[in-house]
This record gives C-alpha cells, sequence and structure tokens, in this order.
C-alpha cells in the first residue's frame, strides 16, 4: 500500500492499526500457510481442515496475535487493520481468474493465510446464497461486468457499503487479501468509518439516522434474499454507534431521511481513504462501522489483473446457530 495510506493522520485522537510482519515472521506464517494447505483433503470449506487451520491459526506469529487481539477489542477511528509482508504463494500463482463468483475451493497457500487470520480473529462464515456458500472468494474484475456495483465491476467506482448490509446477520468483520494490484490505475480499495464521519453530521441528522426510517436491498452478488424492513442507519451508543448502510442498495422511506442519505454519501466522500493493498497486503475492515469501497479501474483480463481473496468473520457464532446447518460455517 502506498499513497492516501491508513498511515495518514486519522480524524480525531486514536489508533492506527497496522503491522508488517519481519522476514522471520513471514517465514513463519508461510510455514503455517504451507502446512495447512498441505493438509488433508486440501478443501478449504471442508470441517476437518478448517479444525486444523483453527489449530494453526494459534501458533501465528505473537506480534499478529497481539494486533488481532487488539483490532478486535477496539478497531480504532479508522475500522481497519492493515497486516503487510503476508505469504501469498506469489511466485507459483496462478492467472487471475476471470469468470463470475470465483471462488477458492482448493487449499493454497493464500487462502490458507487468509483463513488462518480470520480464525485468530473470529469465526470465517459464507452465505449459502452467496458465492455458492465459499469462505474464500475472489474478488477479480469481470467481463462484462465493468459497470455493476458488485466486486466484480471496474469501471463504475463501487459505492460506499457496509457488507451484506440487508442481511440480519451481516459480517463482523471483512478481510481482503491481495494477491495481484492494479498496477496501471493503482485501484485501491476505499474506506471510511462512522468514527471518522460522525463528527462531520449534524446533530439534526444525526437523530434522522437513528430512525427506522431505511430499507436496503441485497446485492447483486447474492441469488436471492429480501430486502430489510424498515431500519436505522445509525444504532447503539449515539457517542459511538454502529453503522449500516449501502450507498448502492438503502433508500429512505421519506424525503427528509431521502435528503439526510445524500448528505451521509457526500459526507463519507470527504472521509474516505483509498487503500492500495500491494500484494501480500491485507486490510481487515470492522463491519460494524467501517463503509468500503472500491475506485474504478480498467482491467486488461490478460491474467494479471487486480486480485483480492475475501473472507468474512463473524465474533460469535452461537448468534446464528439456527441458520447454519450442522454448526458448519455456512449460513442459510
Ligand atoms: O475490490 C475491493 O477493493 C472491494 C470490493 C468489495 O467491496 C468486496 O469485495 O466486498
Ligand atoms: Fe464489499
Amino acid at each position: 500500500m502506498t499513497v492516501h495510506d491508513l498511515s495518514a493522520p486519522p480524524a480525531k485522537e486514536g489508533r492506527t492499526h497496522q503491522l508488517e510482519l519481519t522476514g522471520s515472521e513471514h517465514r513463519a506464517v508461510e510455514e503455517l500457510a504451507t502446512d495447512l494447505a498441505a493438509t488433508p483433503p486440501q478443501l478449504l470449506d471442508h470441517p476437518s481442515w478448517l479444525e486444523r487451520a483453527r489449530q494453526l491459526g494459534a501458533q501465528l506469529p505473537s506480534r499478529l496475535r497481539e494486533a488481532v487481539r487488539d483490532y478486535r477489542h477496539d478497531p480504532g477511528v479508522q475500522g481497519a487493520l492493515l497486516l503487510r509482508n503476508l505469504p501469498t504463494g506469489g511466485d507459483t500463482l496462478p492467472d487471475t481468474p476471470s469468470v463470475k463468483d470465483s471462488v477458492e475451493r482448493t487449499a493454497t497457500v493464500a487462502a490458507a493465510t487468509s483463513a488462518l487470520i480470520g480464525l485468530a480473529l473470529g469465526e470465517l462464515v459464507a452465505y449459502r446464497e452467496e458465492k455458492s456458500g465459499a469462505l474464500v472468494q475472489n474478488v477479480v474484475p469481470v467481463r462484462g461486468l465493468e459497470s455493476s456495483q458488485s466486486n466484480a465491476g471496474s469501471a463504475a467506482e463501487l459505492e460506499l457499503h457496509v457488507e451484506n448490509a440487508f442481511h440480519p446477520f451481516r459480517p463482523d468483520f471483512v478481510g481482503l487479501l491481495c494477491l495481484r494490484s492494479d498496477t496501471v490505475t493503482r485501484a485501491g480499495t476505499r474506506v471510511a468509518s462512522v468514527r471518522q464521519a460522525l463528527p462531520l453530521i449534524d446533530e439534526a441528522d444525526t437523530k434522522v439516522l437513528l430512525q427506522s426510517r431505511f430499507v436496503t436491498a441485497p446485492p447483486p452478488s447474492f441469488r436471492s434474499g429480501e430486502g430489510t424492513w424498515a431500519h436505522p442507519v445509525l444504532d447503539g451508543s449515539p457517542d459511538d454507534p454502529n453503522i449500516c448502510v449501502d450507498f448502492n442498495a438503502t433508500t429512505a422511506l421519506d424525503d427528509e431521511a431521502a435528503q439526510v442519505l445524500e448528505r451521509l454519501r457526500r459526507t463519507f466522500g470527504q472521509v474516505a481513504q483509498s487503500v492500495r493493498l500491494a500484494p501480500g497486503e491485507m486490510v481487515l475492515v470492522d463491519n460494524r462501522v467501517v463503509l468500503h469501497g472500491r475506485d474504478h479501474f480498467a482491467p486488461r483480463y490478460d491474467g494479471r489483473d487486480r486480485w483480492l481473496q475475501r473472507i468474512f468473520v463473524h465474533l460469535d457464532n452461537r448468534r446464528t446457530r439456527g441458520h447454519r446447518t450442522g454448526n458448519g460455517a455456512v449460513m442459510v
């Protein structure tokens, strides 16, 4: 990550969470990820592979475990954790996938790295109706979907959103590990937290945002799903609220709320930072307080396009037990 990075001064007092692994820490993670990738049946979504991933996750270098634990306790003003110098199996990477809804099923060093970190943070989860319920999903540009408001798009900027804002059990955290960056236009992941935006929202608007005057539709990645019941955009502590909004999918139920929503969109546009991930960098965003999106870019479809791998994390899997068959990782 280079320009406009998370080391830019935060909007107000607070920690910026980031950690660059040393050479020996990198090798230690690589060894664990290589061991995990080779663990039978070498399938990411398999219960026995995930059991091994939980065990090996506990052996990650202590500075990494500390950084994750600290971030989990309080995600800071920016709500993001940036990890650098992670292994991705760099020299042996295949071409960037190019098809819609591409996912990783067979274990690789990169996918194992994401799984180890996700399981150190909490529980890996996926949605049966999205990307066939795979735990590690590819974020790649897809030909024909350039203008889509999904992670397969490119020509259009992907609007700031909370991941799966419509869902009663949206992820608590989203992780994006970069395998290949967009070397031409240097497209970044945009991040903006409600902790940064709140001081810029006036009190009257905050009041409206705390009321159930909004609805949100499922994103294009979901095969099916109902739009939400009326919900507030802000909830919890008025001083440090959670946020639930998708500027492409949330609509207001009345004119006043629509104006407030539009002002909120502009405010978030002001505080958003572009995180230009380089290969081996992973950004985790706290999906309760951070909106994310993506700059527009021009893919070449030559096998070398931008390639991220995405994971979702829940902190408490008892909450969703009734939605997960056999206590597995996929919500139905
Ligand atoms: O491409 C990116 O940087 C982020 C895309 C996104 O919003 C997602 O995959 O959830
Ligand atoms: Fe997203």
